[in-house]
């Protein structure tokens, strides 16, 4: 791959493509860490959507300290792809989670961003192998996978495929860190990552008890909100299940709880999503929600999550609980 133009630390000008939920999250983020973000969505209505986006964001982002020179104003939506990519020093993707149009949407901004620079995409599951079958030079295409916020969560899953190259692939781990995320830099592809390889292994027991009308939606969302997220917003689940072994650690908790595993409570298979599991899931979000609407929600996950960091130390003035490395 021809060397990226700019060092991780030199970057300043950011595109953002696909200006949804994530591409939105990611603009909110960049523009709190001080760049100049250029966003390009195909949707008649995407601009407005993402200014309201950022603007809801932007009491959080303000809370956790925002970079000298951060401001909203330094965010351009331009008409067209290759104009919100043709000074780009860094370009993240977050178009919809559909293979071919990943594949020709990189392919296309492979097209269109200066030589070098490194694209990263959002995808939620798809290897880059798959997604970078298209483009000219693949050897740049990495996945940079964000957690909802992307302005508030700080893990990215970075890995490549198997025509990146592996300079690219350092090449926006380290960019992430200097924009204050915590990163994961996989070194072989797997299905779903980390994380949501993970969080859908819950997700699809989940599934199956409302199915099976085993619990409702209020129920599984308290048993973690009340039971083992708090011990997961600074210990993850193998020392947690480590300290299950008192004394022992983790071999006694093996030995003690090791056969489990092939208990009737793990199921391999995932549920049909049938119209009677989805109008379930739907109507028990309605009852949990009790009431308050998705902004209000936003709003009170915004600031759990920044009281969660704050309360872990994690939180400081540069954002996204990370020192600003520059
Ligand atoms: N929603 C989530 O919690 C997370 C989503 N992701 C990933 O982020 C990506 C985006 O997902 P969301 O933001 O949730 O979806 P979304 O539906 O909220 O946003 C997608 C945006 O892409 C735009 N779009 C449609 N066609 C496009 C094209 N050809 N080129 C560029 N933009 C196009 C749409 O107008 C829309 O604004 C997906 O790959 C998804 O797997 C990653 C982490 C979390
Ligand atoms: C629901 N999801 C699979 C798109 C979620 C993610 O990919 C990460 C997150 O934000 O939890």
């Amino acid at each position: 791959m021809t060397s990226p133009l700019t060092a991780p630390e030199g970057v300043r000008r950011v595109a953002c493509v696909g200006a949804g939920v994530i591409g939105g999250g990611w603009v909110a983020h960049f523009l709190a860490r001080g760049y100049d973000v250029k966003a390009w969505d195909p949707a008649p209505d995407a601009e407005q959507k993402l200014r309201r986006l950022v603007d809801a964001a932007w009491p959080a982002l303000t809370e956790m300290g925002l970079a000298d020179g951060a401001s909203r104003d330094r965010l351009t939506v331009v008409p067209t792809l290759e104009e919100a990519v043709a000074d780009a020093e860094f370009v993240q993707e977050s178009a919809p989670e559909d293979l071919d149009l990943k594949r020709d949407l990189l392919s296309r901004l492979d097209a269109a961003a200066p030589a070098g620079v490194v694209i990263a995409s959002s995808t939620s599951g798809y290897p880059m192998t798959d997604m970078q079958t298209t483009a000219a030079t693949p050897a740049r295409l990495v996945v940079g996978h964000p957690f909802n916020p992307p302005y508030l969560i700080p893990l990215v899953e970075v890995v490549g495929g198997e025509q990146t190259d592996a300079d690219a692939t350092a090449w926006a781990s380290r960019f992430y860190e200097v924009a204050g995320k915590s990163v994961i830099t996989m070194d072989r592809e797997v299905p779903g990552f980390i994380a949501n390889r993970l969080q859908e292994a819950l997700w699809r027991e989940a599934l199956h008890m409302i199915a099976n009308g085993e619990a409702t939606v209020k129920e599984i969302d308290d048993s973690i909100t009340e039971g083992p997220g708090l011990r997961w917003a600074f210990m993850g689940p193998m020392l947690t299940f480590a300290l299950a072994g008192g004394e022992g650690g983790m071999a006694h908790m093996l030995d003690h709880f090791g056969p489990s595993l092939k208990s009737p409570w793990t199921r391999l298979e995932a549920p049909e999503l049938d119209k009677q599991l989805y109008d379930s899931v739907v109507a028990g979000c309605d009852v949990a929600a009790d009431g308050r609407s998705i902004a209000e929600l936003v709003a009170e996950r915004d600031q759990g999550v920044i009281d969660v960091l704050r309360a872990t130390g994690r939180l400081n003035k540069n954002g996204n609980g990370k020192a600003d490395p520059r």
